[in-house]
């Protein structure tokens, strides 16, 4: 059987300097179990990245965004499917409706300290420009 490929969007979202950085619970495989992610989620069929992350961070978080441009897009090949991850810088319209629904922790925090927490691996190239200062 052939792999699975998903195109996956995610939100860098910038308030006051600060990123958002949200951890996921248990999942299915544990090499993505209690990592930390951007929030967002897999496009579906006929829908924009735009539309699919202002979708995934309302049904996820409460937040309605302005999606930005796009960041950095990155392949990655984990042992039971792939993916496609196209973060994009995104802000919040307000801070204030953030509620978690489906993660268990969320910390925002500078650049400089995005790599001091446990990321899916996916998302460390995207991690490490940030880090860099590259906005
Ligand atoms: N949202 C998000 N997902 C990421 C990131 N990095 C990364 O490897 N992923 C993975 C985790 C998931 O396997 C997949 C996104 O799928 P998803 O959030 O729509 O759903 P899921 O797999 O947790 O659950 P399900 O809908 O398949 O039941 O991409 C990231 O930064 N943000």
């Amino acid at each position: 059987m052939s792999i699975p490929h998903y195109h996956v969007v995610a939100a860098i979202i910038l308030h006051e300097e600060h990123i958002l950085c949200v951890q996921k619970g248990i999942a299915k495989y544990s090499y993505v179990s209690y990592k930390y992610e951007f929030p967002g989620g897999k496009v579906e069929a006929d829908e924009s990245h735009q539309t699919a992350l202002r979708r995934e961070l309302w049904e996820e978080l409460s937040l309605d965004i302005h999606v930005g441009k796009l960041y950095h897009t990155v392949f990655h090949a984990y042992p039971h499917f792939h993916i496609t991850l196209s973060s994009y810088l995104c802000s919040a319209i307000s801070i204030a409706t953030l509620r978690l629904t489906e993660h268990i922790d969320y910390r925002w925090l500078l650049p400089v300290a995005l790599p001091r927490l446990d990321w899916a691996a996916a998302d460390l190239p995207i991690v490490t420009k940030l880090a860099r200062g590259s906005l």
